[in-house]
C-alpha cells in the first residue's frame, strides 16, 4: 500500500493553500501503476478561518467549491485522497468539520464529520479554543472499504477518545486516517504517545497528516510531526518540521498476523454484552 501524507502550513488564504497542495502533488514520487493514498491535514484549504469565512466556503451539505477543488486534484493526479477537512453546512447554521475520502477519479467514497470539538484552554499564549462556536459535531463514525483495506476516518482532537477508535476497529477498520492541527503545546506533550497508543490498542495503521509551524501572522502555532504508525506502535515514517511529503509502503500482512497472535478484541471484557 503506497501512502503519502502532506504536512502543510496552511492559512486563511484558500488560493495559496490550493496552489501549495497542487505543487506538492505535481512533485509526488509514486508508482503510477499502483493505487496511491494521499492524506491531507485538518483545514488544509482554510486554516483559522473566521466563522463568516467558514460559512462562505461551506456551500451546501455536499457541494462546495472546496470539495470540488480537492476532488478535482484527486482525479487529475489519480490518487485516492483523504482531503483533510473542509467546512460543510450544518442544519443549525454552523458548519461541520468534514473529512472526505475521494477515489482516484475524484468520486466520493465516504465522509466523516468531526465528533469531538476542541473547546479547550491551552497555555500557548493564544485565546481559548472554542471550536464549537463555529463547528457542529458530527453524529456517526465512518469506515469505508477501499483497495488499501478498510479505512476509518477521524480528525485531530478525536485522537484523545479511545472509544471512537475502538468503535472503528469493531466496524472493521484496518487503517485510520487523522487529518490534524495539534497545538504546539499539546502536540509536544501528547501527539506521539497518543498516536502510538491508538495504533497499539486498535491494531491499526494510523496515518496522521498534520499542520506545522506558524499560521496567519503567528496567531496560531501547530506541532507538525506528521507520521505513519504501524499496528505494533512502530513509527514507519515521520516529518517533524517543515512542509512536504511523508511517504511509506505498508503491508497489512503484519497487521493480520498481530491480530491473530494477540486477539485483544476477543479478550476485551468490556465489549457488549459480556461485562457492563
Ligand atoms: O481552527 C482551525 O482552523 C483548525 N482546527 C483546529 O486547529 C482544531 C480545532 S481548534 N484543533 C484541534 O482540534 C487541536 C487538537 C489538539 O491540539 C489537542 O487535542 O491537543
Amino acid at each position: 500500500m503506497h501512502i503519502s501524507l502532506l504536512q502543510c502550513q496552511s492559512s486563511r488564504d484558500v488560493s495559496a493553500n490550493l496552489l501549495f497542495i497542487e505543487s506538492q502533488l505535481n512533485e509526488l514520487k509514486r508508482d503510477v501503476d499502483a493505487p496511491h493514498l494521499v492524506v491531507l491535514p485538518e483545514c488544509s484549504l482554510l486554516f483559522g478561518g473566521h466563522e463568516s469565512q467558514q460559512l462562505a466556503y461551506a456551500g451546501d451539505a455536499h457541494q462546495s467549491p472546496l470539495k470540488s477543488a480537492l476532488s478535482a486534484l484527486a482525479a487529475k493526479y489519480q490518487v485516492f485522497m483523504v482531503a483533510g477537512t473542509i467546512p460543510a453546512l450544518a442544519e443549525d447554521g454552523r458548519v461541520y468539520s468534514r473529512s472526505y475520502l475521494f477515489d482516484d477519479k475524484g468520486d466520493t467514497l465516504g465522509y466523516y464529520d468531526k465528533l469531538h470539538l476542541f473547546d479547550v484552554d491551552v497555555a500557548d499564549g493564544t485565546k481559548q479554543y472554542r471550536e464549537s462556536e463555529t463547528f457542529c459535531p458530527g453524529d456517526h463514525i465512518s469506515v469505508i472499504d477501499t483497495p488499501f483495506g478498510k479505512i476509518g476516518l477521524a480528525i485531530c482532537y478525536d485522537l484523545r477518545f479511545p472509544d471512537l477508535f475502538r468503535a472503528m476497529r469493531l466496524a472493521g477498520a484496518e487503517i485510520i486516517t487523522l487529518p490534524s492541527a495539534f497545538t504546539k503545546v499539546t502536540g509536544e506533550a501528547h501527539w506521539q504517545v497518543l498516536l502510538q497508543a491508538r495504533a497499539i490498542e486498535t491494531q491499526c495503521v494510523i496515518l496522521a497528516a498534520a499542520q506545522w509551524g506558524q499560521h496567519n501572522e503567528g496567531s496560531r502555532e501547530t506541532w507538525g510531526q506528521s507520521m505513519v504508525v504501524g499496528p505494533w506502535g512502530n513509527i514507519l515514517a515521520e516529518r517533524k518540521t517543515g512542509t512536504g511529503w511523508v511517504q511509506a509502503e505498508v503491508d497489512l500482512t503484519e497487521l493480520h498476523s498481530i491480530r491473530r497472535k494477540m486477539p485483544v478484541m476477543q479478550h476485551n471484557r468490556f465489549l457488549e454484552p459480556s461485562l457492563k
